[in-house]
């Protein structure tokens, strides 16, 4: 371990309190291990603990892809009473409380290096060099990513460990046993069976007039207050045009968010449904993505997850609910759903390749209407739109394979 990565890594207040190897030295003596537990906090709890939030969003999506960049606007400081009783909440804390990094410390720090250490020979080969406060930054950025992603791995594992098991506290798995607030009866027949076979289902108010009405309105109050900011990265290469935000249930204003209080409550029971009717394994999420479309906004073609290593982020079912009142078709705004893309577990079973993708169906983003759709199966577009629209998704997560191979 080389001393010198360690101390630019973090801040240089806190690199004069830790005394790390010497340069080369790989062992990881108690000294090096307990400043670098110190580091790896420092790193979760920097910048109002934008790391442990970016932590928690990917735990409950199931990825850690580039479109996480969104700023949350609900993430609270200190924990509600429902938080410590979450089980996503209980295992973030698990994985980053001192004993469990220490156990994490080295394997993080050697990945960490090996990283930075590729970075540095890439730039150095395009005649590039970092003056010493960009290597500081990208040394804490390649830390603090690798730190969450291998406390990802790890909840992770335990979650399916605990679902092997047939655990009824089964990690984040959406158990229908484990759940007690409603009667996981929100979806029609039509939309499962859609949702199973073709790919996608359709559901008409979801919600009721009235609910859907004040989801509007909180929607134009969290779009007026500036919380929505756009996704400059896939802006920059043409990918999509909409601004959006990352809230959770816990965030919402109880007195002033009624609208988006119920329609949260009612998405999260979604995977419990599904699972109690379809067996699709899916784990139960409650990070939302709220997104408007100013007018010519639109989000190009694209699959919200995959079957192979590098697609695969774990979605399996995408949720879309809108609240845009009176939708005409000539408003554009559109969500183009293409035929359903074979998987690798139906083109097992016999089904047929396809050549190119077919469009199967244009939605309007009419309020009350939701929307599920197989992330990994289904290419979709946001067609231009003329007026502002509004979405809010959930994604689902879940291991590809059961129920994949219906058709
Ligand atoms: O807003 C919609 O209808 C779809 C948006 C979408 O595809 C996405 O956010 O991944
Ligand atoms: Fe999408």
């Amino acid at each position: 371990m080389q001393g010198g990565f360690l101390e630019k890594a973090i801040s240089k207040e806190a690199a004069e309190r830790v005394k790390v190897a010497e340069a080369g030295k790989k062992d990881w003596d108690e000294a090096t291990i307990d400043s670098t537990v110190k580091i790896l906090q420092e790193i979760l709890n920097d910048r109002n603990r934008r790391a442990k939030q970016d932590l928690e969003r990917r735990v409950r999506s199931g990825t850690g892809v580039r479109e996480f960049r969104g700023r949350c606007c609900g993430a609270a400081d200190e924990p509600t009473p429902e938080a410590e009783q979450d089980i996503a909440y209980r295992l973030i804390e698990d994985f980053t409380k001192p004993s469990a990094l220490r156990e994490a410390a080295g394997p993080i720090m050697e990945w960490a290096q090996e990283i930075f250490g590729n970075v540095k020979r890439k730039g150095a080969k395009a005649g590039q060099s970092m003056d010493e406060e960009t290597e500081i930054q990208v040394m804490r950025d390649v830390v603090k990513e690798c730190l969450i992603r291998y406390v990802v791995k790890l909840i992770n594992v335990e979650n399916s460990e605990s679902f092997a098991a047939n655990s009824h506290d089964a990690g984040l798995l959406a158990t229908p046993q484990g759940y007690t607030i409603g009667d996981l009866e929100s979806l029609d027949v039509d939309c499962i069976k859609g949702l199973m076979e073709r790919g996608y289902g359709i559901q008409e108010n979801f919600l009721d007039a009235d609910k859907t009405g004040d989801v509007f309105r909180e929607l134009e109050m969290i779009d007026y207050d500036g919380k929505l900011s756009v996704v400059q990265q896939q802006k920059m290469v043409g990918h999509r045009s909409d601004k959006i935000c990352w809230v959770n249930y816990e965030g919402l204003d109880r007195e002033k968010q009624p609208g988006l209080l119920e329609l949260f409550k009612k998405m999260i029971s979604i995977p419990f449904e599904l699972n109690k009717k379809c067996n699709l394994y899916l784990q139960a999420s409650g990070s939302f993505q709220i997104a408007s479309y100013p007018p010519q906004a639109f989000y190009k073609k694209h699959l919200d997850g995959g079957y192979d290593a590098k697609l695969n982020n774990g979605r399996k079912v995408t949720a879309i609910f809108y609240a845009n009142k009176d939708w005409t078709p000539s408003e554009g705004g559109q969500l183009r759903i293409y035929k359903r893309r074979p998987n690798p577990y139906q083109l097992e079973k016999g089904a047929e390749e396809m050549k190119d993708d077919q469009v199967e169906d244009d939605v309007d983003p009419t309020a009350g209407r939701l929307v599920l759709f197989r992330s990994r199966d289904i290419p979709h577009e946001v067609l231009v739109t003329q007026r502002k629209r509004f979405a809010v998704s959930l994604w689902l997560p879940g291991p590809a394979g059961p129920g994949d191979d219906a058709a």
